[in-house]
């Protein structure tokens, strides 16, 4: 239930794959290795993909008398986890739901899931910006500090759908954070170089043009993927990764914004 969650930070991308659920899924991970009670709500219904991040896809989740219990990364649980994912029986199954039922499924995941007390609640939303979006928006307003952070490639049309983001964010009135820009470079494994495949730089410019703060660069790592099915921080085991210094900084960004009441 949203009264019991202190601070929501929404997690939105103008385009599909670009690493939207990876950073919702990190950024949970970090906030947990720092000893916050976290919880990762994945709303996008049409490609719920933190189940198969986390490597949790054999999980379901179970109706208790006070509504959904998440499933639990951890035996201490500090860090639960609830998807669409997990009432589906594969992967492949497709939610072909029109609007108002899409729209009341959300609903219920934003009001239904016994988080018990959650300093962090970390959304992930579906690509673009949808009815979906709207109704995770409007439940939004009871929560006192909730903003979002937006991710994006350095590809220049990935970053012309941010602009979509942050007017829809600037209408709705939701704080933005700031952008990371994800895929950024070829991180190496063995020698930490790291190789600009694309053009970089983009995600920074944008957030200069739009006054907006810039939280990072993350280069493509493929060690990344693999600590996420385990259930592992990057921050824990790769900690000089150029991955693990922005989540780092963004953890200490929110740990300082949170106390001082910002959104
Ligand atoms: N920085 C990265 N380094 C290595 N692999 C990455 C990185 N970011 C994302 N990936 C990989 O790219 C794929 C797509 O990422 P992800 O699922 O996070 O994107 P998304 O924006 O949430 O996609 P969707 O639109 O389906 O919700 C995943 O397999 C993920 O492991
Ligand atoms: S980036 Fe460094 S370690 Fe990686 S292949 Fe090149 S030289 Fe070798």
């Amino acid at each position: 239930m949203l009264e019991d969650v202190k601070r929501v930070i929404l997690v939105l991308s103008g385009k599909g794959g670009v690493g939207k659920s990876t950073v919702s899924t990190q950024l949970a991970l970090t906030l947990k290795e720092h000893g916050f009670k976290v919880g990762l709500l994945d709303v996008d219904l049409c490609g719920p993909s933190v189940p198969y991040l986390l490597n949790l896809e054999n999980h379901s989740v179970h109706q208790g008398p006070e509504g959904w219990i998440p499933v639990y990364l951890d035996t201490e649980q500090k860090l639960g986890v609830m998807s669409i994912g997990f009432l589906l029986s594969s992967r492949n199954d497709a939610v072909v739901w029109r609007g108002p039922k899409k729209t009341s499924m959300i609903k219920q995941f934003l009001e239904d899931v016994c988080w018990q007390e959650l300093d962090f609640l970390v959304i992930d939303t579906p690509p673009g910006t949808s009815d979906e979006h709207i109704t995770v928006m409007e439940n939004l307003r009871q929560v006192p500090q909730c903003s979002a952070i937006l991710v994006t490639t350095p590809q220049e049309v990935a970053i012309e759908d941010v602009r979509k983001e942050i007017t829809f964010c600037r209408k709705t009135g939701i704080p933005i954070m700031g952008i990371i820009e994800n895929m950024s470079g070829y991180e190496c494994p063995v020698c930490s170089e790291c190789t600009n495949i694309f053009s970089s730089g983009g995600g920074k410019s944008l957030a200069e043009i739009a006054k907006i703060p810039f939280l990072g660069s993350l280069p493509i790592d493929p060690r990344v993927g693999k600590l996420a099915g385990q259930g592992v921080a990057a921050v824990k085991e790769i900690p000089n990764s150029n991955t693990s210094k922005v989540f780092s900084e963004l953890v200490k960004h929110l740990t300082e914004s949170s106390a001082n009441g910002e959104s």
